[in-house]
């Protein structure tokens, strides 16, 4: 049986965007010089406002305000857009598939608590919104859905596909992951039971050996080739063709693989990662294989595990091709906590001293990272989330000071996949005082990664419709190929090279909404209020 998709026609009575209209946002439009919208494009001009700081010869820190000018043009038809993701029949994969089919449907499910409805909740695109203004008659902010600030795609469109290496099919699969309640699982199991995964790669050391038992659905070869990344260029653009679709996005949410060994001469540059490849060399993963897939197939690929899936080489070759890569590793719940409390204790003058972080889940995700090679690449990101909050206080801490930071997996199947999240944030405060935040924190690991998914790929579908020049400049150009933008969903966010790694969350929530914003010719959102105070 040919694996199907899930059809993503948005029919029944979930909302729907509407596919292949030129998208207008009917909640607002800018009314500036600065901004023109055509039936296709928004085109703004922005003046981004930056702080340039240079030391003089004395040592002392000089601040000089610069002004750039950018052109801005946002393609404003929203595409027939598809996502694949690597490992579809997981925990992950089956929740966000179900969850997209509950929405589009607009399905209620009884529980013991009552009725409960479809919602994308977790979702910063289709969960919260941002401040579009100000009122000047009332002095009330004005605040929009996040989804409307640009003619984004709507989930409720999005056709889902993908592969596993497990070849069951979604319904079971969903059953498999013991995430969703009954009463929801049946509303949607007929659809899933169609949805089956295509074969994957599976190169066993890559991944914990008690992944074995599901590997069913596997292509040939047990180490990277080049016939296997034609194969999987090939499914992308099958599942384009069948599915009528303008756009496809991958993302990876297969199992963390541990982390491959940086070679020169095989995957340091895009050449000779390219050879690697052709050579069969050991050391090329297969989310590797996958993201040089896409990135030959210009279809952006999003890893959402730890692992150093962008070798330099698959970076430099992402540059070369234009094509969208991001990552890594979803920042779901614990680290998202971390990632906020973290920011707020330091930029509030508080000296964090250590941080303990314990977490024991009992679903595939936990098995897998039960095995040391694997948990080691989630050590990492879960462990560099801090750095730069850290290093951005020379008050509190000497260079190359920093909180002691561990960081615990336990494998516990009887929770599943509700994962114990324990954390203990330990502070000096003043006059030799302490200060011991103990957390708590059940996370529903899948419930709050699903969301994540969804962003991602609507954030980076959008990018591939933002264009950039200089004013001075004639030529149009996408952004780079590493889309930091994504780093608010992401723990271990992947950047250009050479250009810093924001954790902070704020940071991170502000950049994306300011980029955005900057596309349709508005200022930075400003909490200043001056309208407030100076009158
Ligand atoms: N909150 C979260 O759930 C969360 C947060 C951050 C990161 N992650 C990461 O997301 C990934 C998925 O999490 P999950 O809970 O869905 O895990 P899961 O084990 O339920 O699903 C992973 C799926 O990938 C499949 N797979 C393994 N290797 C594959 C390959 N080479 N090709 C195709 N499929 C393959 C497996 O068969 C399985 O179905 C994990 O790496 C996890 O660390 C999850
Ligand atoms: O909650 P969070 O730290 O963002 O991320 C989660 C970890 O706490 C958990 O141990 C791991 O199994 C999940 O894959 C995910 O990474």
């Amino acid at each position: 049986m040919a694996p199907h998709a899930d059809s993503g026609s948005a029919n029944g009575d979930g909302r729907s965007s509407g596919n292949n209209a030129a998208s207008s946002s009917d909640l607002f439009a800018v009314s500036s010089p600065n901004v023109v919208y055509t039936d296709s494009e928004i085109l703004s001009k922005y003046t981004y406002r930056t702080t340039s700081v240079t030391k003089n010869g004395a040592g002392k820190y000089v601040a000089t305000p610069k002004e750039t000018v950018y052109d801005f043009k946002v393609d404003r038809k929203i595409p027939k857009v598809g996502v694949m993701l690597v490992g579809w029949g997981g925990n992950n994969g089956t929740t966000v598939t179900a969850g997209i089919i509950a929405n589009r449907r607009g399905l209620v499910w009884e529980t013991k608590e009552g009725p409960r409805a479809a919602n994308y909740y977790g979702s910063v695109i289709m969960g919260s919104t941002m401040k579009l203004g100000t009122d000047p008659q009332t002095m009330k902010e004005v605040n929009i859905p996040f989804h409307d600030v640009l003619p984004m795609v709507h989930p409720n469109d999005l056709v889902i596909g993908g592969w596993d290496i497990s070849s069951m099919n979604l319904s079971d699969a969903m059953d498999r992951a013991a995430v969703l309640e009954p009463t929801l699982k049946m509303q949607v199991k007929k659809e899933m039971a169609q949805m089956v995964p295509l074969p994957s790669i599976y190169y066993p050391d890559f991944i914990a050996a008690n992944q074995e038992d599901r590997a069913d659905n596997v292509i040939p070869g047990s180490k990277a080739s080049t016939a296997h990344v034609e194969k999987l260029r090939q499914d992308i653009r099958d599942f384009k063709a069948q599915n009528n679709l303008d756009k496809v996005i991958v993302q990876w949410t297969a199992n963390t693989e541990r982390y491959a060994d940086i070679i020169p001469g095989v995957n340091d540059t895009a050449e000779n990662l390219l050879k690697a490849i052709e050579q069969g060399h050991e050391e090329v993963s297969p989310s590797t294989v996958f993201a040089v897939a896409c990135i030959l197939e210009k279809t952006p690929f999003i890893n959402g595990s730890p692992q150093n899936t962008f070798v330099p080489g698959a970076v430099e070759l992402a540059e070369q091709h234009g094509a969208f890569i991001g990552g890594d590793d979803f920042k779901s719940g614990q680290t998202k906590m971390k990632s906020a409390l973290v920011d707020f204790l330091i930029s509030a003058g508080i000296k964090l001293t250590s941080i303990a972080s314990y977490n024991h889940l009992g679903n595939n995700d936990g098995k897998n990272l039960s095995s040391q090679r694997q948990f080691r690449s989630k050590e990492i990101s879960k462990s560099n989330v801090v750095d730069d909050m850290v290093e951005a206080n020379s008050v509190l801490y000497a260079p190359g000071e920093h909180p002691d930071h561990t960081v615990v997996i336990k494998y516990m199947p009887a929770v599943g996949d509700n994962k114990r999240a324990l954390d203990e944030y330990y502070a000096e405060i003043f006059l030799g005082g302490h200060q011991t935040i103990s957390i708590f924190n059940v996370c529903e690991d899948s419930l709050l990664a699903s969301p994540l998914i969804i962003d991602l790929v609507l954030v980076a579908e959008m990018m591939t419709r933002i264009q950039w020049k200089q004013a001075s400049q004639s030529d149009y150009k996408g952004f780079h190929s590493v889309l930091s933008i994504l780093s608010y969903m992401l723990k271990a966010p992947l950047t250009p090279p050479g250009t810093p790694v924001v954790n902070a969350l704020a940071k991170q929530r502000g950049a994306l909404t300011n980029i955005f914003r900057a596309c349709v010719g508005l200022e930075p959102e400003s909490d200043m209020t001056l309208e407030h105070k100076l009158f």
